[in-house]
C-alpha cells in the first residue's frame, strides 16, 4: 500500500497537470435581427452597419469614427501606442442589437467558467467597441475590475474579414491561442466570443490585414436580490411513488410497452418545421412534471406525433412530424403509408386488440389525449380516383416501459 506521503505526492502531481482553460470561447450565430450596430459621432447623424454583410466602406468609416484606445494602469486611463494600438468607441456613442444577456450566452459562459452550477446571477455590461486595423495590437495585460462584483470580460469579435488579431491567454505558465479571425470567417455569419476572468493575462496579436471589430463587455455577479416565490403544491414525489408501484406489478405490460400522456398545455409548434425534441424542452407545469416523474423511475420519455387513420386503420406514433406536403398520393391507408414512409424504426403502430398484431406497441394512456394541440393535415388519397382526405395529428408524451423482468430494480420506491 502506498504511504501517506506518496498519496500526497501523487495528488500534487495530478493537480499540477490539471490544466483547465481559464477562458471560454466559441461562436454565436448572427442574424439580420441581432447584427446591426448604430453609432454616431456628432449626436445628429447616426450610421448603421449590419454585421451579417458589412461593406469595406462601412468598416473603414467605423474605424475613422473611433478614437485611440487607452488602457487602465493603476486606475488611470493611459494612452501608449507602443502598448496598445487600436481604435475605441465609448458605449454612449453606439448601440448594438446584439445582446449576450438575451441570447442566453451568460448562462453558458457561467457553466464553463464556474464548474459548480452557480446560482449567482450574472450580467454582461457593454463597455466599448474596438477596431483593430492593420498593425493594431494589444500587448499582454490583465483587465482592471471596475467594481468588487466584476469577475471577467467578454469579447465579441464581429464577422469582418481580417487576418491576425489572435487572442492569446496565459495562466500558470500555460498558454492558449484563440484564432478568432478564423472563427468569424465561416458562413453563415457568426461572431466569435471569448470570456475570461479579469486576472488572466491576455494579449491581442497584431492584425495583419483588414479590420478586427470587437464589442467588449464587463462581466458582473449581480448582487443577490431576495426573491421569494409563493410555494406551489409539490405532488411529484407522491406521483413518483405511485408510478413506481404501477411498474412493480409484473402483470402490468409484462412484455414492455409504453405509457402515454396527453399534454395539458398548448404549444406553439409548427408541424412543418418544429422538431419534436424541441417541444420536449418547452414542457410547461404538469407536462414537465410527467417527464420528470417518469425519468425519476428510469423511464425514457419522448414527445411524439400521433396520427390517426380511418376507424379500422388505427393510430401511429412518429418521432418527428410527418411532412405531408411532399408525400404525394397515399395509395394505402394513411397509417400504412406513415409506417412505410417515415424513417426506418421511427414509426410505431399502437396496439389495438381488435386488430391483433403482437408486434404493435402496447400503450397504456395514463392521461388521455386532449384537444388543445390537435392539428389537421390534408393529403391526396388514391382510390378509384384521387381525392383530398384529412388526418388529425396530436402531440403526446410517450414513456418507454421495459419488460417486467428488466424493470424490477430500476423503479425502487
Ligand atoms: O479585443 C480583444 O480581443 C481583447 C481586448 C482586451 O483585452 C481589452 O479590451 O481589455
Ligand atoms: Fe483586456
Amino acid at each position: 500500500m502506498a504511504s501517506g506521503n506518496e498519496n500526497i505526492s501523487e495528488f500534487m502531481a495530478k493537480f499540477s497537470e490539471y490544466n483547465d482553460l481559464p477562458y471560454c470561447s466559441g461562436v454565436v450565430s448572427l442574424s439580420e435581427a441581432n447584427a446591426s450596430l448604430f453609432y454616431t459621432t456628432d449626436l445628429s447623424n447616426a450610421k448603421v452597419i449590419n454585421f451579417t454583410e458589412p461593406t469595406q466602406e462601412q468598416i473603414s468609416a467605423l474605424a475613422q469614427a473611433c478614437q485611440p484606445a487607452t488602457f487602465g494602469v493603476n486606475q488611470q486611463d493611459v494612452l501608449d501606442e507602443s502598448y496598445r494600438k487600436a481604435g475605441k468607441m465609448d458605449a454612449e456613442n453606439f448601440a448594438t442589437q446584439f445582446s449576450p444577456n438575451d441570447l442566453g450566452m451568460i448562462a453558458i459562459i457561467k457553466g464553463h467558467l464556474f464548474r459548480e452550477r452557480s446560482e449567482q446571477p450574472m450580467r454582461a455590461e457593454l463597455y466599448k467597441l474596438n477596431v483593430y486595423g492593420p498593425g493594431a495590437f494589444f500587448k499582454s495585460h490583465v483587465d482592471t475590475p471596475r467594481s468588487d462584483t466584476m469577475f471577467g470580460s467578454l469579447v465579441i469579435i464581429l464577422p469582418t474579414v481580417h487576418e491576425g488579431g489572435n487572442l492569446i491567454f496565459r495562466h500558470d505558465d500555460n498558454e492558449w491561442n484563440f484564432e478568432s479571425a478564423k472563427a468569424v470567417s465561416m458562413s453563415p455569419p457568426q461572431a466569435a466570443f471569448a470570456a475570461f476572468f479579469s486576472d488572466v493575462e491576455h494579449k491581442v496579436l497584431p492584425v495583419t490585414a483588414g479590420y478586427r471589430v470587437t464589442l467588449t463587455y464587463n462581466l458582473y455577479f449581480e448582487k443577490a436580490t431576495e426573491i421569494i416565490v409563493c410555494p406551489a403544491p409539490n405532488v411529484d414525489e407522491s406521483l413518483r411513488v405511485s408510478l413506481s408501484r404501477v411498474l412493480k406489478d409484473p402483470a402490468f405490460l409484462p412484455d414492455g410497452g409504453a405509457l402515454g400522456f396527453g399534454l395539458s398545455y398548448k404549444y406553439p409548434f409548427d408541424p412543418q418545421s418544429t422538431s419534436l425534441s424541441d417541444v420536449l424542452g418547452w414542457l410547461k407545469g404538469p407536462d414537465a412534471a410527467i417527464k420528470q416523474v417518469c425519468e425519476a423511475v428510469s423511464l425514457k420519455v419522448a414527445a411524439k406525433a400521433i396520427y390517426g387513420g380511418q376507424e379500422e386503420e388505427g393510430t401511429v406514433l412518429l418521432d418527428q412530424f410527418y411532412n405531408f406536403t411532399y408525400s404525394g398520393e397515399m395509395e394505402e391507408g394513411i397509417v400504412d403509408c406513415l409506417l412505410f414512409h417515415s424513417k426506418k424504426g421511427t414509426a410505431q403502430k399502437i396496439y389495438d386488440p381488435e386488430d391483433y398484431n403482437p408486434s404493435d406497441l402496447h400503450v397504456v394512456w395514463l392521461k388521455p389525449l386532449g384537444r388543445v394541440n390537435k392539428f389537421k393535415e390534408s393529403y391526396i388519397a388514391y382510390g378509384n380516383q384521387a381525392s383530398l382526405d384529412y388526418t388529425y395529428g396530436d402531440v403526446c408524451l410517450i414513456a418507454t416501459v421495459p419488460p417486467a423482468n428488466e424493470r424490477a430494480s430500476s423503479s425502487a420506491e
